[in-house]
């Protein structure tokens, strides 16, 4: 026993010493970069003084405006604008009504919050539609709702009673499982192929109804949490829209809290939270938004702070800069701004207002109304139920059972504080349950806990813990705290913001509040409650004494609450929201996503569908005009247009250069021998992969593309010792994506690509510091060196001497961001050659791109790849197209060098069991052809 326990406490102590180290050496690399940063930055030459930053495409005058608070959307200009915004919040289980708010820790105050947001935005001047994205479930553990593909949101203020939000849902992973956030990762891939096909649908279908045939491109595309946020960069890279990004909750302060709680080791957070996964999605989010909103002042300095692509000193510095039109050398850093939510009031009566318990008193059998408690809450009798004494004041909790939420230590400091126990009674609401044991593992832990903890204290009587309540009752909960003259309390170790405070002050309910997060903002402004410290059970059940038995503080604090609580009102946020997301448009998508491709011989089929089409938008048209029309009936007939117009695209053939495509072929096998040389392998495998195309299908109704990490010269080189005509290729996509040539069209390379992916790039800027960065501390000058011969204007080329130590992916581009550069970085060649290009360019976004001006339906491109590649590789592998893998083509990779494992794992990043993965023994026609079938694709 002694010896266990000595144990335990050495190796706390390691756990402890470990991370310390860390976070040490991450300080100082990230000091490092900042001061390099700044250093570059420091001077304002007489050259950059002439030299505009391109980033910077607004007038200097406007500029102010994105600072202001009194410049608000549409104060001045046109007000006849038709704008399409998406939203994407992926985990959880997202509805417009009857929400299953707590009903696990993916089902909080995030899904209220989009939910919300979509509706108030879409009630909002000059907006015509906004699409909310999240995951379709069709799961028999779930409610058939969350299986529906698009649902109507009802807007109660709206005169007709809709208002142009929908929620779309959006199938990815395996169909028939509900999937908690922590394990999406590998599945982004499918969701932002899903997710693209419905914008470039519905761009069109809305350009033609509004904007004369010319798609109507999103306005901005908004990621919500973490993993959102990667979709939303991936989709935004894509179409080249703006976006914008919102935490809720951040990974790194999660991941800090929890080392700081000492229970668990870096390693064994990683495997439950994955979070390392989730950070890197993050900072894929800073790099790519344009703007971040958070609801707290708070969130930006100590939360988005930890980030190494986020340093507010160096943001205002590259701001002030922009703002005098001076070059940022290549560097960037996103706009971070505070525009808290709002409440839906809807719900709130002016009773809410008024010094009246009457209700409470029938219900406790004080008054005439005794005998006739019908008219009161079912959720108040499901309270009181627990109480030996209902006449006492009760403190009140609400959150998702999430050991975050900090309840025990709340259980704690009630059933160890007799006089609180004594003044009050204590009720938690904590989510739904039919059977603890049928809840995931740490919603049940929760609970298991807080059920010892009521037996340990003997709290029986005392403490009310209800195990049902719907979402139209919760107003009912708050209401009946504030009547006994209660407490709300929110203990969360960290909380972003705090949604349920703003729901407690605005039904007249006095707070205790963490002092770890939003809350301090929010009782900065509304001013009703205190604060404390979440770990410290006697400061808790202090400040709740404090409320609970000084009648003049709970009465100023709840008038407090009530006088400031219009402060967080939705539509302030729209107004503020649009005029910053006005400011910050400084891209757009290349005139050819507007090619519409005709079929050759229009099929019926899609003229049908075309015509629902308009008669979807002439539905929604009718519903807005005249409020008497059936809308449960429109929205079934839109749901059967909406469903064929999402099949239009796969009904057509690809029409495009070189003539009719039934599908499309793509090759990206990376055969490098050791030394980084094209081998043999890759003529090869291209002519066995044209013979079976032809074989199968004919060659004709085949396209043919090569994704490479090679230049273009060397591709044609390579190419020109293959037995097949260059011409044969509708597209080459070199350089890692960084370049695209049409052998069809006298091999012109693609300069709308090139502008497309050539947002944030840095340049020139980048060019020696990418190579300087790249070697190892104890590396030596000439490791690696400009590969002249392979740059150009979109990609830097390094070679990497033979067996020298380069850094790998993940600590290059960590090393790139804490400097403020945002680039892709892609080892090749049998990890022979680093290529440096821009963020937004990769040889998947080249696909993504083809895709959209070519109307290819991505399901029907099929990937030819080897067991292993570029540091790419895995990018090529998740998302809507077939792939099948040519076993043997390739025996050198340049893998190691990716990531470390400690990071996180692959399983994080590729879906395992990918059904649209095949593998083949050889390239032979037979195995092609056998793949094909299995793929369900001849
Ligand atoms: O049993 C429950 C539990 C919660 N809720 C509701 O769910 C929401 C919970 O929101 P919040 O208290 O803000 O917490 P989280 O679920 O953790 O939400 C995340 O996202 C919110 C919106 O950004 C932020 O306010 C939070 O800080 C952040 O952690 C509120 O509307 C609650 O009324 C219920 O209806 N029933
Ligand atoms: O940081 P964590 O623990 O993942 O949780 C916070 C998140 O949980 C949820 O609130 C559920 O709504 C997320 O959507 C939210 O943003």
């Amino acid at each position: 026993m002694c010896w266990r326990i000595w144990h335990l406490a050495r190796k706390r102590k390691q756990i402890a010493w470990d991370d310390a180290r860390r976070l040490a050496k991450r300080r100082l690399e990230r000091e490092q970069g900042r001061n390099d940063a700044a250093d570059d930055l420091s001077e304002l030459s007489e050259g950059e003084k002439e030299k505009g930053d391109p980033n910077v495409s607004e007038p200097i005058k406007n500029l102010s405006r994105i600072n202001s608070d009194t410049q608000i959307w549409f104060d001045d200009t046109d007000k006849s604008k038709h704008l399409y915004i998406v939203l994407i919040s992926m985990h959880g289980l997202v509805r417009g009504e009857n929400m299953e708010l707590g009903r696990d820790s993916d089902t909080g105050g995030q899904v209220k919050y989009v939910v919300e947001l979509a509706r108030a935005l879409a009630n909002t001047k000059g907006v015509d539609r906004v699409d909310l994205l999240t995951r379709q479930i069709t799961s028999p553990e779930v409610d058939s709702s969350y299986g529906e593909t698009i649902e109507m949101l009802s807007c109660p203020s709206h005169a007709t009673g809709i208002c142009g939000a929908y929620i779309i849902r959006i199938p990815c992973g395996p169909r028939d499982k509900y999937i908690a956030k922590e394990s999406l990762w590998p599945h982004i891939p499918e969701f932002v192929d899903g997710a693209l096909n419905h914008i470039v649908s519905m761009a069109r279908a809305l350009g033609d109804q509004l904007n004369g045939g010319k798609p109507t491109w999103p306005y901005v595309i908004h990621g919500h949490y973490a993993d959102a946020g990667e979709v939303a960069a991936h989709l935004s890279g894509a179409l080249n829209v703006p976006m914008v990004l919102t935490g809720h909750s951040l990974g790194r302060n999660k991941f800090e809290q929890l080392l700081k709680q000492g229970r668990l080791s870096k390693e064994a957070i990683n495997a439950t939270y994955k979070i390392m996964r989730r950070i890197e999605g993050e900072e894929l989010g800073v790099d790519a938004a344009e703007m971040v909103v958070t609801s707290t002042m708070q969130e930006i300095e100590e939360q988005w702070g930890l980030y190494d692509g986020f340093d507010l000193k160096l943001e205002r510095k590259l701001r002030v800069r922009r703002q005098r039109r001076v070059s940022c050398l290549g560097r960037y850093m996103p706009r971070m701004v505070v525009i808290p939510p709002g409440m839906d009031f809807s719900y709130v009566t002016t009773q809410d207002s008024l010094e009246n318990d009457g209700d409470l008193m029938s219900l406790l059998g004080s008054d005439d109304r005794a005998q006739n408690k019908t008219h009161l809450p079912q959720i108040w009798s499901e309270i009181m139920r627990f109480f030996t004494n209902p006449h006492k004041p009760t403190i009140l909790a609400l959150s998702r059972p999430d050991p975050k939420k900090n309840v025990t230590t709340l259980l704690k400091a009630f059933g160890e504080c007799q006089l609180l126990r004594e003044l009050a009674n204590l009720t938690l609401i904590l989510g739904n349950r039919d059977d603890i044991e049928d809840m995931s593992n740490s919603s049940s832990v929760v609970l298991t806990t807080v059920l010892k903890l009521i037996d340990r204290y003997d709290l029986y009587g005392q403490v009310a813990y209800p195990k049902h309540h719907k979402q139209s009752e919760v107003p009912e909960i708050y209401r009946l705290a504030a009547k006994t003259k209660g407490v709300f309390i929110n203990p969360a170790l960290v909380e972003p913001f705090g949604l349920t405070l703003i729901e407690a002050a605005a039904y007249g309910l006095p707070v205790v509040a963490t002092k770890n997060g939003g809350p301090v903002d929010i009782l900065k402004v509304l001013n009703n409650g205190l604060l404390v410290d979440p770990h410290d059970q006697n400061a808790i059940a202090d400040a709740l004494l404090k409320l609970v038995a000084d009648k003049n503080l709970w009465a100023e604090c709840r008038k407090n609450g009530l006088r400031n609580i219009h402060r967080f009102s939705w539509t302030e946020h729209c107004r503020n929201y649009l005029s910053r997301v006005e400011r910050c448009r400084n891209r757009h998508p290349t005139s050819r996503l507007e090619i519409m491709t005709i079929p050759e011989e229009p099929m019926s089929d899609s003229l049908r569908d075309m015509e629902d089409i308009s008669l979807r938008f002439s539905i929604e048209g009718d519903i807005k005009l005249n409020g008497e029309i059936d809308a449960a009936a429109r929205q079934k007939k839109i749901v059967e247009a909406f469903t064929r117009m999402a099949s239009l695209n796969s009904n057509t053939g690809i029409v495009y250069g070189p003539g009719r495509r039934q599908m499309l072929f793509v090759i990206a096998a990376d055969c490098y021998d050791s030394n980084g040389e094209t081998t043999e392998t890759f003529q090869a495998m291209i002519m066995n992969v044209m013979k079976d195309a032809g074989l199968c299908f004919g060659l004709g109704n085949i396209g043919f593309v090569l994704l490479t990490g090679s230049s273009f010269r060397e591709t044609m080189q390579a190419l020109s010792c293959c037995p097949v005509n260059i011409e044969d290729f509708d597209a080459l996509v070199c350089n890692s994506g960084s370049e695209m040539y049409y052998p069809w069209k006298d091999m012109v390379a693609d300069t709308d690509y090139e502008a497309h992916v050539a947002y944030r790039w840095p340049g020139e800027n980048v060019r020696s510091m990418a190579m300087r960065l790249a070697r190892t501390e104890d590396g030596a000058e000439d490791d690696i060196t400009e590969y002249v011969a392979a740059c150009s204007s979109r990609c830097y080329s390094y070679s990497i001497k033979p067996g020298a130590k380069t850094r790998r992916i993940d600590d290059l581009r960590q090393r790139l961001r804490m400097r403020g550069f945002r680039c892709n970085l892609v080892y090749t060649h049998a990890a022979s050659r680093l290529n440096v290009v821009p963020l937004f360019a990769s040889r998947m976004q080249a696909l993504r791109y083809l895709s959209i001006r070519w109307a290819i339906d991505l399901s029907k491109v099929v990937l030819f790849v080897g067991e292993k590649g570029d540091t790419d590789y895995e990018d090529l592998l998740g998302g809507l197209h077939k792939t099948i893998v040519l076993k043997g083509t390739v025996a050198y990779g340049s893998g190691k060098l990716l990531r470390n494992e400690d990071n996180f794992k692959r399983e994080d990043a590729v879906a395992q069991g990918n059904p649209n993965i095949k593998f083949v023994g050889t390239s032979g026609g037979q195995n092609i052809a056998g793949a094909l079938v299995a793929l369900g694709i001849k």
